[in-house]
């Protein structure tokens, strides 16, 4: 037996768990932290929505609270387009960025001059921008090609970007233009900035319930099989993005992430966040309020509270 075939979630054995964890982390939603405030479409998310699922290998997927709310996934998507990057240009992209933590906030400029324009790693806004730009030069079209691939796996032709969070992204995009135009200045962009920060807005600004970001992310948990049983990425490839993912997922506070959560897991602005039980199954959980690193504070509680109570960790 591989390790793809191990067994199902048993769904019903895990849903007595995802209700507890509702009622004692759900129920106090918003309650900590704060909903990202840099754009007035995210600013506008009720901070007490809380939404909890997990998705089987076998593509079976419960969930509990607002699980079917579409959400914003901001960075999240950043393993979708690395993923991507990584199957169509494979290892050449690790000459222009790292795979270390950065210990610094994921929009900082500071670091990116340190080291000459080459990003810490892939999660952080400027590592994000370098894969946009691959994936722009590979597909002609980046963000569509992300969407796609969400839609997919997913098997929601609906999912879609929100034009309105893509504007005002880009109107309140000083910070991402100038890491993008301080690595072009460094040889680091293929394309023109312009349209790699189109690309990287319009990817962030797609919005997906946890019942769909858990499905379409279930190949990070199957090896790099894709829903239909093709291969996305080979299984080198497909541990290196969930080790990115426990070790740079969740921004400065990555450290932090693995020491509660001990699971890979991708965390975005608009307070999802993707978890990944290797040969078994994928978690999302939403909740809008963030710490001051940007991640969910409901929800990094409530992936703590479920790999502490099921023993699902990779430790
Ligand atoms: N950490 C995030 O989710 C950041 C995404 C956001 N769109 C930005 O680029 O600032």
């Amino acid at each position: 037996m591989t390790v793809e075939e191990r067994s199902d979630i048993q769904g019903q054995r895990l849903l007595p768990v995802l209700l507890k964890i509702a009622e004692e982390v759900g129920s106090g939603a918003g309650s900590k932290g704060q909903v990202a405030d840099y754009i007035p479409a995210l600013s506008q998310v009720d901070p007490t929505s809380f939404g909890f699922a997990v998705a089987g290998i076998d593509g079976e997927v419960i969930g509990v609270g607002d699980w079917q709310t579409p959400f914003s996934i901001q960075s999240v998507s950043k393993a979708f387009s690395l993923a991507l990057t990584l199957a169509g240009s494979g290892e050449s992209l690790w000459t222009r960025v790292g795979r270390e933590p950065s210990g610094d906030p994921f929009n900082s400029l500071m670091q990116l001059e340190h080291e000459e324009g080459i990003p810490r790693n892939p999660f952080i806004n400027a590592g994000a921008l370098v894969v946009t730009d691959r994936l722009l030069t590979l597909t002609g079209d980046a963000s569509a090609t992300v969407l796609r691939l969400l839609r997919t796996e997913s098997g929601n032709p609906h999912v879609d970007f929100d034009p309105v969070v893509a504007a005002s992204e880009a109107a309140e995009g000083d910070r991402n233009a100038a890491l993008a135009h301080f690595m072009a200045g460094y040889g680091n962009l293929e394309n023109p900035v312009t349209h790699v920060l189109k690309h990287y807005f319009s990817q962030c600004s797609i919005a997906m319930s946890c019942r769909d970001l858990a499905t379409a992310g279930l190949f990070l948990a199957r090896h790099g099989l894709r829903g239909d049983g093709s291969r996305l990425l080979d299984r080198r490839a497909t541990k290196q993005i969930n080790s990115l993912m426990l070790t740079c997922g969740a921004y400065d506070a990555a450290g932090e992430f693995a020491f509660r959560v001990g699971l890979p897991g991708k965390s975005g602005v608009g307070g999802g966040i993707l978890a990944v039980v290797p040969g078994l199954c994928t978690l999302c959980v939403w909740s809008p309020a963030l710490d001051r690193c940007g991640n969910s504070v409901a929800g990094v509680d409530a992936l703590d509270r479920f790999t502490t109570l099921t023993g699902l960790s990779v430790f």
